[in-house]
C-alpha cells in the first residue's frame, strides 16, 4: 500500500484517485477548494500525482515547492499540454523544479468517463528512472487498468499532448461528414506529423507507435467523449471557438497546444501541415471547408 496525494480534482484527477483507492492505497485528493492544507499530507506522501490542466502547472509547481517534499517522493504528471512561455512539457517543468525527485509521466488512451464507468483500459508509466515507473505500474495496475512502462517520458508525454491537435481535426472531419476514407487518411498522416515533431524535440520515434501515441490518437479522434474532438465537431457546425469553450466548461488542451506547436514549428522549421490548418481554423483565418481543401491541394509528394 502507498500513500498518494493527487493534485487537481477535475475529471482525470478524480478518476485516478478512484483507481488508486480501489487498489487499497491511501489517497488524498487535493484541489484549490480542499478543506485541508497540502502541507498537512505531503510529508507522509510516497507519490504526488499532478492532474491539473496546463494552465495550472506553474502554480502547482510553486505550491509544492513551498512544502517540504522529500526528494524520494515520486512526482507523476498526467497533464497533456505545452507551456506557452517556454514550449516545455509538464514533465520538463517538474524535473527542472524538482531535480532530485523521480518524475513519471502517466499517459495513454484514457478517456476519464470510460474509466469512471469501470471499463478496461491500458496506459504507460514512463520515466528515466525505471524503478519509479515500475512503482507507479504496480500501484495503478488492476483488472481494469493495465499499465506498461517505458523509459521515454518525453515521447510518452508528447504523444498524449500532440494527439489533441488531431482530435480537433478529427472532430471537424466527422462533423463535415467527410467519410471513412478521409478519416483514415487524416489519422494516418497525423502519426508521422507527431513523430516529426517528437523526434526533433528529443523523443524516440518508436514510442509514438505505442499506447501513448497511436493508441491515444485513435481513442481521442474516434470518441465524442473527447473534449478536443467535440471542439472540432462544433467548429464544423459553424459555432465560434469562444462559444464552444464556454459551453464545454472543461479543459480542451488542444487549443493551447495547437498555438504553442505552431510557434515551435515556425521557430524550428518543422513541417506540420495538418496542425497548421487546425491553427488557422482555431484562429478564425479559414473555414472548416477551406482547411480541408488546403490539405487536399498541397504540393504532391512521396508518402514517406
Ligand atoms: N479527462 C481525461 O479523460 C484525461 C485523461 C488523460 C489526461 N488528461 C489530462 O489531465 C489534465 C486535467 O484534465 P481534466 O480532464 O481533469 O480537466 P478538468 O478541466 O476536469 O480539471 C482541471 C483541473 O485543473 C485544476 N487547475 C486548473 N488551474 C489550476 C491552478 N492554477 N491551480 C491548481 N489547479 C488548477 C482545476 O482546479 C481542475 O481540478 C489535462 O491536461 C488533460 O489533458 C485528461
Ligand atoms: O477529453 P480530451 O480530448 O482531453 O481527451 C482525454 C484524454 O486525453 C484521452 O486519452
Amino acid at each position: 500500500m502507498a500513500i498518494l496525494t493527487i493534485i487537481g480534482g477535475g475529471a482525470w484527477g478524480s478518476a485516478l484517485a478512484n483507481l488508486a483507492t480501489k487498489k487499497g492505497n491511501q489517497v488524498h485528493l487535493w484541489s484549490r477548494r480542499s478543506s485541508f492544507e497540502l502541507e498537512s499530507v505531503i510529508t507522509s506522501t510516497d507519490i504526488v500525482v499532478s492532474a491539473v490542466s496546463m494552465k495550472g502547472v506553474a502554480a502547482t509547481v510553486d505550491r509544492l515547492l513551498a512544502t517540504n517534499l522529500s526528494p524520494n517522493t515520486i512526482i507523476v504528471t498526467v497533464t497533456k499540454g505545452l507551456d506557452p512561455a517556454t514550449t516545455n512539457t509538464p514533465s520538463q517543468i517538474w524535473q527542472t523544479a524538482f531535480p532530485h525527485n523521480p518524475i513519471v509521466v502517466l499517459s495513454g488512451p484514457n478517456l476519464s468517463e470510460e474509466i469512471r464507468q469501470g471499463l478496461p483500459a491500458a496506459t504507460v508509466a514512463a520515466s528515466f528512472d525505471l524503478s519509479a515507473a515500475k512503482q507507479v505500474q504496480n500501484i495503478y495496475s488492476s483488472e481494469i487498468f493495465r499499465v506498461y512502462v517505458n523509459q521515454d517520458p518525453l515521447g510518452t508525454e508528447l504523444g498524449g499532448t500532440l494527439k489533441n491537435v488531431f482530435a480537433i481535426a478529427a472532430g471537424v472531419c466527422d462533423g463535415l461528414q467527410l467519410g471513412t476514407n478521409a478519416k483514415s487518411a487524416l489519422l494516418t498522416r497525423a502519426l508521422p506529423e507527431m513523430i516529426r515533431v517528437g523526434v526533433r524535440l528529443g523523443a524516440q520515434a518508436e514510442t509514438f507507435y505505442g499506447l501513448s501515441g497511436l493508441g491515444d490518437l485513435l481513442a481521442t479522434c474516434n470518441s465524442s467523449l473527447s473534449r478536443n474532438y467535440r471542439v472540432g465537431f462544433r467548429l464544423s457546425q459553424g459555432k465560434s471557438l469562444e462559444e464552444i469553450l464556454q459551453e464545454l466548461q472543461s479543459t480542451a488542451e488542444g487549443v493551447n497546444t495547437t498555438n504553442v506547436l505552431i510557434d515551435l514549428a515556425n521557430q524550428r522549421g518543422i513541417e506540420v501541415p495538418v496542425s497548421r490548418q487546425v491553427y488557422r481554423l482555431l484562429n478564425g483565418e479559414i473555414t472548416p471547408e477551406q482547411a480541408v481543401l488546403a490539405l487536399m491541394e498541397r504540393a504532391l509528394k512521396p508518402e514517406i
